[in-house]
Formats: structure tokens, C-alpha cells, sequence
């Protein structure tokens, strides 16, 4: 693991290298400066040598003015080195995800996603920056502090170190301890965010059934535990932060008595006990250091793993590394023999044959559950086939890029998705790259021309969060808009005239009519007399497809779709 959190040094070697450097000479000038103090007291004071004081004072505020600059790039590189590290995993965590199948996000909570995006990256920085560099200079300052403790006085540095075991016994206690706690933190937060972005995304079912109290409920309860466990972490940090405080001045107090002893019994002189103090001082720092990195690399460590889980998660629907580009297909599909399931123990699919011409327009229709959604989402590699394969054009989709196959299919789903910005970014979305000429030409075919006229700020009015201020139908036309723009040989509609008003319906059919001309058409619909006009209809049932033919075809066969027909007509008519 820590291996692989150096990993992501790699780029910022430089950066590193200097703030190092630059760490270790600040580290090395504070090892100094107690002897120069030792010296001052011991030879310059006895001597009264007045120019000579002055001229070590000197010395000491250049070393000054050169360590407060050292340690200034240790604090702003140092902490860029940090920032640009947590930035670079961010970066790959996000392409990671964005690169997920559809089966990773139906088994990820969103607050999840967003909450490792986030929360879980920020202490990695100050891990980044102060991990290495202080675990570095601790050891470094301690080593040698102590190393001149034992050339002023080998007994009193060795009785100095009577409180060593202590340390190392706190030190690994702590660390184990804020492990776990930390790790329970971050997986509180995530619950969190995944309650808040429930209740945020489903507020109009929350309000329509007045549960906001029960929502509420539910969120204290995250809250509360989120708070046990940040809790529990900062009692594990207090306790070992006030451990660590009282050794070190147990330290003082042992070099101060036995030092006075050694005094008194002509062992130390004056200049070396005030050395002395100065190093147990400088020791300090090391320790305090080391007690600041156990409170950070458990926490950055936390966010580290739970970064690793993410990144290591397989992708479950990826190219070959032979996939072809298919930049013109002509849509002809076959299902062979194709077998799918969402989860290993029951199929949904099995043993589906279809066979659909380029140009033809398909509808699916059956009852809720048997798997229309489902074939569709093949098609485009949403998901991949558990058996047999699904060709187009005679080349099996595993092997085209899923960037070339998913180019030429275009999805005009019920709930249309709309992204914060405006009209015209919001239509462009169809083709990035779309002239304004061809966005306009895209409107006008999918009939929203006379809307957007209507509109004060036209193409560039703002759309909210979810495309809030639009109606259904309005929202539905920007979904065929983008399609007339993304111009793809294949087509999926999924019922995507239904909860319509009649009149917006119709506007709807027309523009759909239009953009089904001379593309393979998949229409998932539930009312059957919207497909009254498809070339062919498609019955799936839980057994299969079980009835395939023209609308009159199956009618007359008199068996399930005849059924579905007459259920929904007579409906219709008592209505
Ligand atoms: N993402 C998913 N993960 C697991 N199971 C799923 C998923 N999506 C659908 N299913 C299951 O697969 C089966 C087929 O669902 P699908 O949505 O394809 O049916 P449908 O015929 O389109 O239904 P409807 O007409 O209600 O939209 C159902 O039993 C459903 O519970």
C-alpha cells in the first residue's frame, strides 16, 4: 500500500526533491543551534571576548534568515507537492468512474462515489506532503539530538531515554487504534452523503408523502453515528497527544534533576546542562512531529485504501485490445441465442433469437419485468451478455470499440437528463462539436423552435439543476433534438411518449417519426396503439419472445399481444 502511495510521487519528483532538501537543511541548522548556545555559555561568556560574541550573533541571524526562507518553501512547495498529488488521484478516480459499467453504478450508491471523489482525498495531501518529509527529519533530528546528547553526557542521555519504551508502546497503540477509527469515519461520511443525496434527488416523493420527518429520523441517525465515530477518533488522538506530552516532560524533569545531580558532582558544567535542556527541547520536536503523523497517516491512510478499493474495482465491460472502429454501420441486428443476468442466480434472458433489418422500426411490448429494458441495453454494451452474442452489421459488438458502437446508437429515454448550463450546451450535448447552425436545424426538427423563440434569452436561457424549470414534453423534444444531432443509424426509444398529454404526444410522435426515417428503430412501449405503425412488433414475455409479426399479424393470431390489445382499448373506451 505504501508502495503504491509512492507511486504518485512520480510525476512531482522535483518538487519533492527540493522541498526534501530544503526540509532536511532546516532539520540539520535546528541540530545547531544548541551547540552554538552550549559554546556562547561554556567559551564566549568566560572569555568576555565582546567582538567575538558579536560576531557568532551575527552567524546565528544568517543561519536564521536562511532557515525562515528554507522552511518558507518547505511550507508552500511542500504543501503544493501535497495538493498536486491529491489532485492527480481525483483526476484518475473520476476517468475510473466515468469509465464504469452501468452494473458498478446499480451497485454504488452515488453519495458513496461522491464521498470518495471528495472527503476521502483531503487529507491525502497533508499526508503527501508531511508523511516522507517529517517521518524523515523525526528520525533525522532524534538520531542526532541524541547523538550529541551522548557526546555531552552518556548517562544522563541514556537515563533521559528511561521513558523510550513508553513511547514506542503508545506510538504503535495509537497508531492501530486510529486506524480502525478513521476508517469508520470515512465510511460514516459516505453514508451520509449517500442519505443526503437521497433525500436532495427524491425531495418531491419525500414532500408528496409528507415523510419529512421520517427522512429527517433517518438522517440523524447517520449524523449521530458519523459522530460517534469522529468521536472515538479524537479520543484515541487526545489520548495519545497527552501521553505523548507527558513523557517528553517527564524527559525534562529526569535531565533536570539528574543533571543538577551531575552538577553539583562536577560531571556537567553549566553550558552543558543548558545544552542539554536545548536538546531534550530539540528532541521534543521530533516526538511531536511523529505524534502529528500518527494522527495524519491513519486518517490519509483511511482515504488512501478506500481510494485503492475504488481504482482497483475491474471494469466489467471493456474493449478488446484488438476492438475495431466502425465508423458507418447500417444497423442490421441479430440476437443469437443470447442469455443475460443481472446477478448469477437468475437469468432474465435466455435463449433470445431476433433478428432486426436496417430501417426496420421494432417495438417491444409484454408485461413489467420481462426484460425489454433489458434487450436494449445490450445493444449499446451497457451490459454484456452472459451467452451467445448480439451482431450488428455481422460483426460481434464485443468486438468494436465501445466508443465507435455507442457513437451510432442514440437512447431517447422517459426521464430525460439535462445538465446545469444552457439551452443550446444542453442540445449540443447530442455532437460537442456542433455548429450553432446545426443545434438550430436540431430544434427545429425536433418542433422545440417555437418554444425556444418564445423564450427571452433563447438558445442561451439557463436550465436548473435537473432541467427543473422545463416541462416533461419540453424535455423529451431536447432529448430528440440531440438525437438529430448525434445522427445515429440506430435508435432505442424507451417509452418515450408516455405520461404525455395528447397534443404534446402528437407533437412528440411527428418529431419522432422523423428522426426514425432510414435508422433501425427499438421502440419499448407500453401503449400499444403508439406502435400501431411499427414494422414489426416483438411480445416478450418472462418465457422469452413469445409472439413476433405486424400489428394486423398479431392480431390475428388472437394470442397475447391481440390480448393486450383489446385490455387496453377497452380501457381506453370506458375512460
Ligand atoms: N439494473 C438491474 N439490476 C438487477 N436487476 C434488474 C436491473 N434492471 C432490471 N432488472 C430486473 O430484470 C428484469 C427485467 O427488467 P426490465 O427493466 O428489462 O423489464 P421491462 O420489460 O423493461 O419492464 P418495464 O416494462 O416495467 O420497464 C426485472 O425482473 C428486473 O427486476
Amino acid at each position: 500500500m505504501i508502495r503504491r502511495f509512492f507511486t504518485y510521487y512520480r510525476p512531482h519528483r522535483r518538487l519533492f526533491i527540493i522541498d526534501f532538501s530544503c526540509a532536511v537543511i532546516v532539520a540539520a541548522l535546528e541540530l545547531a543551534f544548541p551547540l552554538a548556545v552550549q559554546h556562547f555559555i561554556d567559551t564566549l561568556l568566560p572569555s568576555g571576548n565582546w567582538n567575538a560574541i558579536v560576531g557568532v550573533s551575527i552567524g546565528l541571524l544568517l543561519l536564521y534568515i536562511v532557515s525562515t526562507l528554507l522552511q518558507f518553501i518547505v511550507n508552500y512547495w511542500g504543501h503544493k507537492l501535497g495538493i498536486n498529488i491529491e489532485t492527480d488521484m481525483r483526476q484518475e478516480l473520476f476517468q475510473h468512474v466515468q469509465r464504469q459499467s452501468f452494473r458498478f453504478f446499480d451497485n454504488t450508491k452515488t453519495g458513496h462515489i461522491m464521498s470518495r471523489i471528495t472527503n476521502d482525498l483531503f487529507d491525502l495531501g497533508e499526508l503527501a506532503h508531511h508523511g516522507p518529509e517529517d517521518l524523515f527529519i523525526a528520525v533525522m533530528t532524534f538520531v542526532g539530538a541524541f547523538w550529541i546528547m551522548l557526546t555531552i553526557n552518556v548517562k544522563l542521555a541514556l537515563t533521559a531515554m528511561i521513558i523510550a519504551p513508553f513511547l514506542v508502546w503508545l506510538i504503535s497503540y495509537a497508531n492501530k487504534k486510529m486506524n480502525a477509527a478513521w476508517k469508520n469515519m470515512y465510511s460514516d461520511i459516505a453514508d451520509v452523503n449517500a442519505r443526503v443525496e437521497d433525500s436532495v434527488a427524491g425531495v418531491r416523493v419525500v414532500q408528496s408523502f409528507t415523510n419529512e420527518e421520517f427522512e429527517i429520523e433517518r438522517f440523524t441517525k447517520n449524523n449521530r453515528k458519523f459522530r460517534l465515530a469522529k468521536l472515538a477518533a479524537y479520543k484515541v488522538m487526545s489520548f495519545s497527544s497527552s501521553g505523548m506530552y507527558m513523557s517528553t516532560r517527564m524527559m525534562v524533569l529526569i535531565v533536570l534533576v539528574y543533571g543538577a545531580w551531575l552538577n553539583f558532582t562536577g560531571n556537567l558544567s553549566h553550558g552543558e546542562m543548558v545544552g542539554f535542556v536545548l536538546y531534550v527541547n530539540v528532541l521534543f520536536k521530533p516526538i511531536d512531529k511523529i505524534s502529528a503523523i500518527l494522527e495524519l497517516y491513519p486518517k490519509g491512510m483511511a482515504g488512501f485504501k478506500r481510494f485503492t478499493e475504488l481504482m482497483d474495482q475491474q471494469l466489467d465491460v471493456v474493449d478488446k485490445h484488438d476492438a475495431i472502429e466502425v465508423p458507418h454501420l447500417r444497423g442490421d441486428i441479430s440476437f443469437r441465442d443470447v442469455t443475460f443476468s443481472y446477478d448469477e442466480h437468475k437469468p432474465v434472458l435466455e435463449g433470445i433469437d431476433l433478428d432486426i433489418h436496417h430501417g426496420e422500426t421494432v417495438a417491444f411490448v409484454g408485461p413489467s419485468g420481462a426484460g425489454k429494458t433489458t434487450i436494449c441495453s445490450l445493444i449499446p454494451r451497457f451490459y454484456d451478455v452472459s451467452g451467445g452474442g448480439i451482431y450488428i452489421d455481422g460483426i460481434d459488438i464485443r468486438d468494436i470499440t465501445k466508443k465507435s458502437l455507442r457513437s451510432q446508437i442514440g437512447i431517447v429515454q422517459q426521464d430525460v437528463f439535462l445538465f446545469t448550463g444552457t439551452l443550446r450546451e444542453n442540445i449540443a450535448y447530442g455532437s460537442l462539436g456542433a455548429s450553432q447552425e446545426e443545434i438550430k436545424d436540431a430544434a427545429k426538427r425536433a418542433h422545440l423552435e417555437d418554444f425556444i423563440a418564445s423564450l427571452p434569452d433563447g438558445y442561451e436561457t439557463q436550465i436548473g439543476e435537473r432541467g427543473l424549470k422545463l416541462s416533461g414534453g419540453q424535455k423529451q423534444r431536447i432529448a430528440i433534438a440531440r438525437m438529430f444531432l448525434k445522427n445515429p443509424p440506430i435508435l432505442i426509444l424507451d417509452e418515450a411518449t408516455s405520461a404525455l398529454d395528447t397534443e404534446t404526444e402528437r407533437i412528440i410522435q411527428e418529431a419522432l417519426s422523423e428522426l426514425a426515417k432510414d435508422r433501425t428503430t427499438l421502440v419499448i412501449a407500453h401503449r400499444l396503439a403508439t406502435i400501431r405503425n411499427a414494422d414489426r412488433i416483438v411480445v416478450v414475455t418472462e418465457d422469452g419472445i413469445a409472439e413476433e409479426g405486424s400489428h394486423e399479424e398479431l392480431i390475428e393470431q388472437d394470442g397475447i399481444f391481440a390480448n393486450l390489445y383489446k385490455v387496453q382499448y377497452e380501457t381506453s373506451l370506458s375512460n
